[in-house]
């Protein structure tokens, strides 16, 4: 296939440009694909004994021919041939530039740039998405340190310290190839942040009454002894995850109810793998049609992605028989309910996708909470150390729920720029770990360390046009001239992080770079058309025709509505949640 790179290419026509975007994809599905496992390698399992009309808790026998695909505790994949996968290290470029003088001089935010076309739901959203995709896990290596030098100039060398030291990620290494690391979680799209990803955490949740997930008498989640709430995965909490864990555990329950009522002989097995399977599919389909064209505002990526749930073609034309090519077939038909495609290479999250999720510019200084009635503020204000880890307790218990969601609602979170990096974020205190946390530079180093690209490196690897100067990276001459503070004129240096945070021209109404999002065309599209559910198995038959007709007609708006009824007219001042709400007058 020729493949014609269009920098531009959201200013082509719409069926022109959704041609492009599907091009885009069949390249990236050509070159972008890498398994980290050896032929041989990939740990061997049985769906004997398993019901396999059901999601698994730990990600099992959703592939019915490689059952361990996907499932918790496998290897990431890699977007990116592995032989560009080396991790850097101490004795050649791991700590150069240095990453505490990017967080501090490029990344920190002197004042706070809202993202205007969204709201802070949408920064809390992302990271619950994440945290069912992939982590690296919440404890990192005891054994193995990163340490470079503070720079000279820094205010840490008052107090005495004169270096940054973090752990290193858990890995495995290999004799004559890059490191690999693993996915704790599972890395389908199951909701697995709420449900669990291993049976014993999974079994904490469970009322094992109905279907339902435990919830305390106030209606929210419990809160453990460690000060979290009790979930599926809870690291790197905060008030958002609260609120967003909250809603969707509320939204599993009345899923319950409606199966419980329907199918009074059902037990309380059967309601709960009907209901995971309803609720899970909902968040998905919220996440394709509704997130996604918030952040990437734009005529041609909304009709994109209601070509992947939806299909292109009106209901009428949908009855006629699937006789054309899988890429004609999913645009036609969308991908929910069609027939898989693996592009030759087993399901797994890629590294290089994690790191275009990088997005702690979105999180806001301070939040204070709002009255949902009228708008006015309550006077509760939370920074970072507030509202993050226990604190998220204080924000979700210390206020009417309704207020916190509103809140969220109507206020922006951070746009993903330069220099809009939360300070608080860069001495950060997470529980458990024996140093403080300079975020930006943290995340900085974990792409090198994890054998990610650099930013043209990146841009090469993923078929588009690398910048020639760092001149090219961004319009703006401030940015220009940031960047090359720190990278002199090596454009090969620009982490990617940085590069993606500087880039300029983006797509209209894009909320991130078009180098982030060519890694999101290929990811966005894999993850649903990989997995059974979504595929052969969504069915009347698996999910019942009520819990297809469930997921139908219901959009975020109406799960927030129905789960917390006090907003249930606010929230439809927007014709996405996503939005930022009208504040009631
Ligand atoms: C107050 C809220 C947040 C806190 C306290 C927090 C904290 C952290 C910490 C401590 C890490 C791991 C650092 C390490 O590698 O040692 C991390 C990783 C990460 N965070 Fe956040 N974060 C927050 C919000 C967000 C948001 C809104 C996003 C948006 C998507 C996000 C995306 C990520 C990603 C992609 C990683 C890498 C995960 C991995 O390596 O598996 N975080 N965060």
């Amino acid at each position: 296939m020729v493949y014609i790179i269009i920098p531009n290419w959201w200013s082509l026509p719409l069926y022109v440009a959704l041609i492009y975007l599907g091009a885009t994809r069949t390249q990236l599905e050509a070159n972008n694909l890498y398994d980290t496992y050896l032929p041989g390698e990939f740990p061997v399992s049985s769906c004997a004994g398993i019901n396999t009309a059901a999601r698994t808790i730990n990600g099992l026998c959703n592939n019915l021919d490689t059952p361990g695909m996907g499932s918790a505790g496998t290897r990431f994949s890699r977007f990116v041939p592995i032989n560009d996968t080396w991790s850097e290290t101490a004795n050649d470029t791991l700590y150069t530039p240095n990453p505490r003088e990017i967080s501090q001089n490029l990344f920190k935010r002197e004042t706070f740039t809202p993202a205007t076309s969204i709201n802070l739901l949408a920064a809390a959203w992302i990271q619950f998405q994440t945290h069912d995709w992939f982590s690296h896990g919440a404890v990192n290596d005891p054994d193995n340190l990163l340490s470079f030098p503070l720079p000279a100039n820094d205010p840490l060398r008052a107090t005495g310290q004169t270096n940054m030291t973090l752990r290193a990620t858990i890995k495995e290494t290999h004799p004559g190839r890059p490191n690999t690391y693993t996915d704790v979680n599972t890395h389908w799209w199951d909701l697995s942040q709420v449900y669990g990803s291993d049976e014993a955490t999974h079994a904490t949740l469970r009322s094992y009454v109905d279907g339902k997930m435990i919830v305390a008498a106030d209606g929210l989640l419990p809160v453990g002894p460690d000060g979290l709430d009790i979930t599926g995965f809870n690291d790197n909490w905060w008030a958002g995850l609260s609120m967003l864990h909250n809603i969707w555990t509320k939204e599993h329950n009345l899923v319950c109810d409606m199966f419980k009522a329907s199918n009074p002989t059902w037990n309380d097995t059967q309601i709960f793998d009907h209901a995971r399977l309803v609720t899970t599919a909902l968040n998905a389909k919220v996440h394709t049609v509704e997130w996604t064209p918030a952040l990437l505002q734009d005529d041609i990526l909304q009709t994109a992605m209601d070509a992947n749930w939806y299909g292109l073609a009106p209901a009428w034309l949908q009855s006629i028989p699937d006789i054309f090519s899988q890429q004609v077939s999913e645009a036609w038909y969308g991908i929910i309910g069609g027939k898989p495609d693996f592009a030759g290479v087993a399901f797994a999250h890629s590294e290089e996708f994690i790191s275009v999720y990088r997005f702690h510019s979105l999180l806001r200084d301070n939040i204070t909470i709002r009255n949902h009635v009228d708008g006015s503020n309550t006077g509760n204000t939370y920074n970072i150390s507030q509202y993050a880890f226990t604190g998220a307790q204080d924000v979700i218990h210390g206020n009417n729920f309704s207020d916190v969601v509103f809140t969220f609602g109507v206020d922006n979170p951070g746009a993903l720029i330069l220099g809009n990096y939360p300070s608080q974020m860069m001495s950060l205190n997470k529980p458990g770990v024996p140093y403080m946390l300079d975020m930006g530079a943290v995340d900085v180093l974990r792409d090198r360390e994890r054998g990610v690209p650099r930013y043209n490196e990146f841009r090469r690897l993923f078929s588009l046009i690398p910048a020639q100067t760092i001149d090219d990276i961004s319009d703006d001459p401030v940015s220009v001239a940031a960047l090359r503070a720190i990278y002199g004129d090596d454009v090969e240096s620009v982490d990617m992080l940085a590069g993606s945070l500087a880039e300029s021209p983006r797509a209209t109404g894009f909320a991130f770079s078009n180098t982030q999002f060519q890694a999101f065309i290929l990811a966005a599209s894999r993850r649903l058309m990989t997995d059974r559910f979504f595929t052969t198995d969504y069915t009347a038959a698996i999910y019942t025709q009520q819990g297809l007709d469930y997921i139908s007609n219901s959009d975020f708006r109406a799960i927030i509505g129905r789960n917390v009824p006090e907003l249930n007219a606010t929230v439809y001042s927007v014709d996405n949640a996503f939005k930022p709400w009208v504040v009631p007058s």
